[in-house]
């Protein structure tokens, strides 16, 4: 069908020939409507896609040039790195660079501990590497400094209306509705589950060892699902006993699956191209069906088990029967339906990946550091039984140093980016020299500004975590006064940002770290790892639903290691 377009003049009749109406009789509220709705009908019968991609061009220019104006009033102009693109600026050097933490580190070097990286289409963001200013930042979230609209259309789009993309009250009420499942006293109770994985992890290593020689194989040692399954859902994923598992089909599915930086850069700018189809996107889509169908049916067997009689409402301590708690509570943090079922899909995805990331590289980096491996067994040999969950974090310090070293060394989510809701000033613990030479100890942000941190940049910098920031070493948690001062300013868990500050902290972070020592407890006690092509094997990052390492040259995302049963 012939479609004319708004350059052609009889549009134009048309549509002055309306407001002529409009505004040349006295009518009541329900005409004058009905033909504002009617002309707007014809405005949108007559608009062609470039009509529309010609107006979104000029109403980001003008949003862009507006910004630009304001910030050069009112915001500090800080320093930082020379672009190396017209259209990217530094964004896809960062974007594909193998260490980005270290890109960040250097220029923070140069500029000072706040500075200006140029980004998508002149667009810029501001880098804190400060400890006062992170402070600040992070009292801030979820008002001051938002999600952008990038970060919020993506979560969105992959899972719906979860925590991750609330902000303000509404965080609020979702956090307080979640928050019961990751107590102390939760957690507590969660530990048989924790063991329970760990002693099948055991038990399977053992047969593969003994379908082996009896004493070594070579293991993929990336597979902890059940932990999260079972914890989290009251049901066992069973991927350690070798059953096939569409949750686990679906993660293995992203392996290797690098997303097309240019078109997800350029969605950082136009948010609605993260509706372009992709295959990466179509593996997110298959994600969101199979999460939603297991999380739906998880729900409603928790619901006929609850109605039966089988396990008692008050009783159920698994992450679902929390959030079915906060349903049917009748308070103002009750959960829908459809909430609950996104903050499921959510909570497999953020609290597999993340951990089972770490957890290999707690295994790579026992693997290559065997004094750190014989050290950390003696301790767990010596202590004999499988600890409490107090003994677990009061009575096995290096245990406690080989897991917070890991969290420090190697941060599974390594950057955040935030825009600015309204214009603030940002207090500096050092001063920065700005743009004109002026020098600061603070500096001011207009709304809209984008201000990243990056997690990576900070828990391995030099100047924060001294001398032997960049080594795998343990025993900076045991030492007095071994944290030096300027890391001891950074607040956040036991002074790391691996899992943020503030109100977005990660709500699963004690869920976490007893999970990963009880699998380090047990495994490292029963087994011997060690790189299967000697120590020198080369390590490299790789794409999962988040970047992973892998051993160089392996598929996928596989990490294998010799693994010896202790004593043989
Ligand atoms: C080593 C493991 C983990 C790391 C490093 C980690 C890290 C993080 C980080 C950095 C955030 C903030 C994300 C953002 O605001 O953009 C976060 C949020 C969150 N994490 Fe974790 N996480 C881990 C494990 C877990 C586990 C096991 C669970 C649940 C069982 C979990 C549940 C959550 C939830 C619910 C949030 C949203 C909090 C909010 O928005 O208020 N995480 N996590």
């Amino acid at each position: 069908m012939h479609r004319p377009s708004t350059s052609d003049p009889s549009q134009h009749t048309i549509h002055s020939s309306y407001i002529a109406k409009l505004t040349s009789h006295t009518m009541d509220a329900s005409t004058v409507f009905v033909r504002i709705y009617d002309s707007l009908q014809e405005i949108i019968r007559s608009t062609t896609a470039f009509d529309v991609a010609k107006g979104v061009a000029i109403l980001w220019a003008l949003r862009i040039s507006f910004c630009m104006a304001r910030r050069k009033l009112k915001a500090t102009r800080l320093r930082g790195p020379p672009r190396t693109s017209l259209i990217f600026g530094l964004a896809k050097d960062l974007f594909h660079a193998e260490d980005a933490g270290a890109m960040y580190e250097a220029w923070a070097n140069e500029y000072g501990v706040a500075y200006e990286v140029p980004i998508m289409l002149g667009g810029s963001k501001i880098m804190l590497c400060d400890p006062r200013a992170i402070a600040h930042f992070y009292n801030k979230e979820t008002r001051t400094y938002v999600h952008t609209d990038f970060g919020l259309i993506f979560t969105r789009k992959n899972f719906g209306m979860v925590i991750l993309c609330a902000q303000g009250e509404e965080h609020r009420r979702q956090r307080k509705s979640l928050s019961p499942a990751f107590s102390h006293a939760a957690v507590r109770q969660l530990l048989p589950v924790f063991y329970h994985s760990a002693y099948k992890a055991k038990a399977a290593w053992e047969s593969l060892i003994d379908a082996n020689d009896g004493h070594s194989t070579v293991i993929d040692v990336q597979n902890w699902l059940d932990s999260i399954g079972l914890a989290g859902f009251s049901h066992d994923f069973g991927s350690l006993d070798g059953k096939t598992n569409s949750v686990a089909d679906v993660f293995t599915t992203f392996e290797g699956s690098v997303p097309n930086s240019t078109l997800l850069l350029l969605a950082t700018v136009f948010p609605l191209l993260t509706y372009v189809p992709t295959s990466r996107g179509d593996l997110f889509g298959d994600m969101n069906r199979t999460l939603a169908d297991i999380s739906r049916k998880f729900l409603e067997r928790s619901k006929e088990e609850k109605e039966a009689g089988i396990v008692d409402g008050k009783d159920d301590k698994s992450i679902i029967g929390v959030l079915l708690k906060a349903k049917d509570s009748g308070t103002d943090v009750q959960l829908s339906v459809e909430e609950i079922l996104a903050q499921m899909k959510l909570l497999i995805v953020a609290a597999y990946e993340t951990t089972s990331v770490t957890m290999t590289w707690a295994l790579l980096e026992l693997a290559r550091n065997p004094d750190i491996q014989t050290k950390l067994r003696a301790e767990l040999l010596a202590f004999g039984s499988d600890p409490t969950y107090d003994q677990l974090t009061n009575n096995l310090p290096y245990l406690d140093a080989v897991v917070h070293e890991t969290l420090r060394f190697h941060p599974p989510l390594d950057e955040f980016v935030r825009q600015a809701a309204e214009d603030d000033v940002i207090p500096l613990s050092e001063p920065v020299r700005t743009r004109s030479g002026r020098v600061v100890n603070s500096i001011s942000v207009t709304r809209g500004t984008r201000i990243g941190i990056s997690t990576a940049c900070i828990n391995r910098s030099l100047a924060i975590w001294g001398a032997d920031a960049k080594v795998f070493r343990p025993e900076r948690w045991l030492e007095e006064g071994n944290i030096p001062k300027k890391a001891q300013e950074m607040q956040g868990y036991r002074h790391l940002l691996t899992f943020i500050d503030g109100p977005r902290t990660c709500l699963g972070k004690g869920f976490a770290v007893a999970e990963f020592k009880t699998v380090m407890f047990t495994l490292i006690k029963n087994f011997v790892l060690e790189m299967r092509d000697g120590p020198d094997t080369k390590i490299e990052m790789t794409m999962g639903i988040l970047s992973r390492p892998r051993v160089v040259g392996e598929a996928g995302t596989k990490v294998p290691l010799r693994v010896r049963r202790y004593g043989s």
